[in-house]
């Protein structure tokens, strides 16, 4: 049986200056800011894209949605090839595909009430309903009282505008939720609340969700497997606990080492990488974390590392990893 989500090797690029300029400078106009990912994400599974500012994770999210095009590689969604899907057949695959985005009240218009914004997916796909009832019953699934389907978003708490945003998500029962760093700006207590609510819908419904963020305690807390970005690619991937216990690539280590873990006794020290992510669009040559990895020897100065696999569906890329090959 084929996965819900299946992505092969994607390439997706962007303008790095203009054709004159590149003419002149002598080089590519254009730079692969996700540079060759593939991952699969199994019906009711959660899988949690990680990495740095600028690692390529909402370009990948971009173009799952059919905002950004695929430069090379393939996107199956339910065993159908949607890699060069029309603008119109990407406005019936919204319906099975979902979005939250990262701004919850940014993204939610003012002038429209809570009822009005939570059922708003199924006007716009033309679906017949009885709107106070359908507005009803998508805030009770994300515990919201009746009475918010009156208040305008900035009404709302941070938290509660969350709510909205996961109704609203839900409102055309969709089988795969993207979402977009579901708890930044809020309170460790509503993050926790926010991820409780995800976890909920993802159990009781069989929802996929593919999580994008930085922040590994969301990973922790709602996702079976994460991946791990640098620089457009995958430097690990595998099942979220296990990366979280004994994790192979230096980078995954040295991200776990700065999360606070909740258990002070297995508390890590934290690891402080040199400088900055290097530009997608000048690449170092061998191992393109070598410039601020720890454990850098001259081999990865030279040799760009293959993909090594250990059981379990547990992949990276390095020369020496931490946990053996
Ligand atoms: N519209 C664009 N045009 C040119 N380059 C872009 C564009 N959008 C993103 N980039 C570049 O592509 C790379 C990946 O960016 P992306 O926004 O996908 O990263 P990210 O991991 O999602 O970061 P963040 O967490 O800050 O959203 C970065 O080098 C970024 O500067």
């Amino acid at each position: 049986m084929s996965a819900l989500l299946e992505v092969e090797d994607l390439v997706i690029r962007y303008p790095a200056m203009g054709r004159m300029r590149a003419a002149l400078t002598r080089q590519p106009r254009e730079f692969d800011a996700v540079a060759g990912v593939s991952f699969a994400i199994e019906a009711g599974q959660t899988l949690g894209l990680v990495g740095e500012s600028g690692s390529g994770k909402s370009t990948v999210a971009r173009t799952l949605m059919g905002l950004k095009r695929a430069d090379a590689g393939r996107i199956r969604f339910d065993g159908r090839d949607i890699t060069d899907a029309s603008a119109a057949d990407y406005t019936r695959l919204r319906r099975e595909i979902a979005m939250m985005w990262q701004d919850p009240t940014g993204s939610l218009s003012p002038r429209l009430t809570v009822g009005s914004l939570v059922t708003e997916p199924l006007r716009i796909h033309g679906k017949q309903a009885d709107m106070n009832a359908e507005a009803k019953r998508l805030l009770e699934m994300v515990g919201l009282p009746e009475h918010f389907a009156g208040r305008f978003p900035h009404q709302l708490s941070g938290g509660q505008a969350r709510r909205v945003g996961v109704a609203r998500a839900l409102a055309l029962d969709p089988r795969l939720i993207i979402a977009d760093e579901p708890t930044a700006g809020l309170d460790m207590s509503v993050q926790a609340e926010v991820l409780n609510l995800l976890a909920e819908m993802q159990g009781r419904l069989g929802i996929a969700i593919l999580v994008i963020t930085h922040n590994l305690n969301v990973v922790r807390h709602i996702t079976d497997r994460m991946a791990i970005m640098y620089l457009g690619r995958f430097v690990e991937v595998g099942p979220t606990e296990r990366i979280f216990r004994a994790p192979c690539h230096p980078y995954t280590e040295a991200l776990l080492s700065a999360n606070p873990e909740p258990d002070p006794d297995a508390a890590r020290t934290r690891i402080t990488l040199p400088g900055e992510m290097p530009s997608p669009r000048n690449r170092p040559a061998g191992c393109e974390f070598h410039t601020r990895c720890p454990r850098a020897k001259t081999l990865c100065k030279q040799n760009a590392p293959r993909c090594e696999a250990h059981t379990g569906g547990h992949e990276f890329t390095c020369h020496f990893p931490i946990c053996g090959k």
